[in-house]
């Protein structure tokens, strides 16, 4: 499946530029795709459109002619001065109805909001932020064009609160905010409206990667042979193990330190061994992918562990624990390695870089050579040459114990199936979501264990 591309403010208005349509065609089909998607989602309803000083307010001004040429009952409020001559300022004048300050606005059922889109600069002020808050909480429905107002295009970051939209029109591509958190959280449904404008990124979601059954050619070491190497907490190693194998891997070797050899599922190889042994367990050419950090610890023993593991030149998949122990210099020494912090990880690491976490992940990757997969709500895959991609908003029942295990475990397995890094992270991070929402409300870390098949 192609990945939808997702591009900044500012590629945006390069695309728009790029194109060459006259900026007033670009904003006449926004608004019909608008009136369009909003006459489908909702049918007709007393409807306010608010709409700013810009072409996101021009985009609503002209959904609200659409809406009311088809008999709605609809009443514009404007916020701002447009500037004379500008798409918006005419679509004003052109406006055969009257045009209310949005502090005299009544309420209406449905608002659209055409506030501010791409262009959002700066938190409202208190006398617009008082005027849109009833009006916002008091409206059933709220339909963002191309953005909720208040959210950072780029960034994902919401500067100004306002109730979240229950539907958002995206014009020409995503953005960030639509898929970084908070922002994303924001927007309700999103879809995405041609507006006849080019677009290509860097930057894309994350789609539904390729599953390819085995065949009859296969065998289990064709699948990919995965080397976990546990420590001190075997139950998130099993975990992260059991997750490789329900993944696809066709053998899966664990190495502890210690724990219950003979427990479910028994699939799973497992050997308890020294510090000393692992190098020599990691040296056979059939195993396509090392996995340490889940369970792993942090003391001495767990240092020898994590060392062989560095050592083994094996693609490797870095996770937990392991992450704990390393710095960013010594990961640069180990280029191609699959890293999977959450956010309080990453920042140990690397401390607080600035930017979206787009940019913050991208920039882990240049530095250290390696694939970043930065997990939580909006998690997002960075290969050093560039290519980045955001997860669609997963489960939110993926926060608990035990899934990052999971996580890591699915990745090992594409990694030792011969996908690369980055497609490696992609996929797992894809399929972990996928799981999450066969298993439905109230998961716990092993039920995912048993909907990682494809569907
Ligand atoms: N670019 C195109 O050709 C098309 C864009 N589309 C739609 O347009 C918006 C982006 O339009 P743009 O005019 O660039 O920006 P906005 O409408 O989002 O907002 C800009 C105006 O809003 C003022 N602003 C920004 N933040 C605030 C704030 N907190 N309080 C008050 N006013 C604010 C800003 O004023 P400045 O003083 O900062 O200049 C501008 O006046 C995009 O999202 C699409 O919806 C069309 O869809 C297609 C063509
Ligand atoms: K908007």
């Amino acid at each position: 499946m192609t990945a939808r591309p997702i591009l900044t403010a500012a590629e945006m208005r390069d695309a728009e530029r790029r194109s060459g349509q006259p900026e007033r065609d670009m904003v006449e089909r926004a608004g019909l795709a608008l009136a369009t998607a909003i006459a489908r989602f909702t049918g007709p309803l007393r409807t306010l459109v608010v709409a700013g000083p810009g072409n996101n307010g021009a985009d609503g001004m002209v959904a609200a002619r659409h809406l009311a040429a088809a008999g709605w009952d609809v009443a514009v409020a404007v916020a701002g001065q447009s500037r004379p001559g500008s798409v918006a300022a005419e679509l004003r004048a052109d406006w055969p109805g009257h045009l209310a300050d949005p502090a005299a606005a009544a309420p209406a059922t449905l608002v659209v909001d055409a506030l501010f889109g791409t262009g959002f600069a700066r938190p409202l002020d208190d006398a617009l932020m008082a005027a849109v808050l009833p009006l916002w909480s008091a409206a059933r429905l709220r339909v963002a064009a191309d953005l909720p107002s208040g959210v950072d295009a780029d960034t994902g970051a919401v500067l100004s609160d306002l109730p979240a939209a229950h539907l958002t029109i995206a014009f020409g591509a995503l953005k960030p905010a639509h898929r970084l958190q908070p922002a994303a959280g924001r927007c309700g449904r999103v879809a995405v409206a041609d507006i006849g404008v080019e677009v290509g990124s860097t930057l894309t979601e994350l789609p539904r990667p390729r599953v390819h059954p085995p065949t009859a050619q296969s065998h289990k070491y064709s699948r990919g042979m995965v080397a976990v190497v546990a420590g001190a907490m075997p139950g998130a190693a099993a975990l992260a193990a059991s997750a490789a194998a329900r993944a696809g891997a066709g053998y899966v070797l664990q190495l502890m330190a210690g724990g219950a050899l003979d427990t479910h599922p028994h699939a799973i190889m497992r050997r308890i061994v020294s510090a000393d042994a692992v190098a020599e367990q990691l040296d056979d050419d059939r195993i396509g992918a090392v996995l340490v950090g889940p369970g792993l610890g942090r003391d001495a023993d767990a240092r020898r562990r994590l060392d062989a593991a560095l050592l083994s030149g094996k693609p490797l998949v870095i996770d937990g624990d392991a992450l704990a122990l390393l710095t960013p210099s010594r990961l640069s020494r180990h280029p191609g390695s699959i890293l999977t912090p959450h956010d309080g990880e990453f920042r140990r690491l690397f401390g607080d870089l600035p930017g979206s976490k787009v940019d913050r992940a991208r920039a882990a990757a240049a530095r250290t050579g390696c694939t970043l997969l930065l997990k939580g709500a909006d998690s997002v895959v960075a290969d050093p040459d560039g290519r980045a991609a955001i997860l669609p908003p997963a489960s939110p029942w993926l926060a608990t114990a035990g899934t990052g295990d999971v996580l890591a475990g699915i990745v090992a397995a594409r990694r030792a199936a011969g996908d690369t890094p980055f497609d490696a992270a992609a996929a797992g991070a894809w399929l972990h979501a996928d799981a999450a929402d066969r298993v439905g409300p109230g998961l716990i870390a092993d039920d995912l264990l048993t909907h990682l098949g494809p569907r």
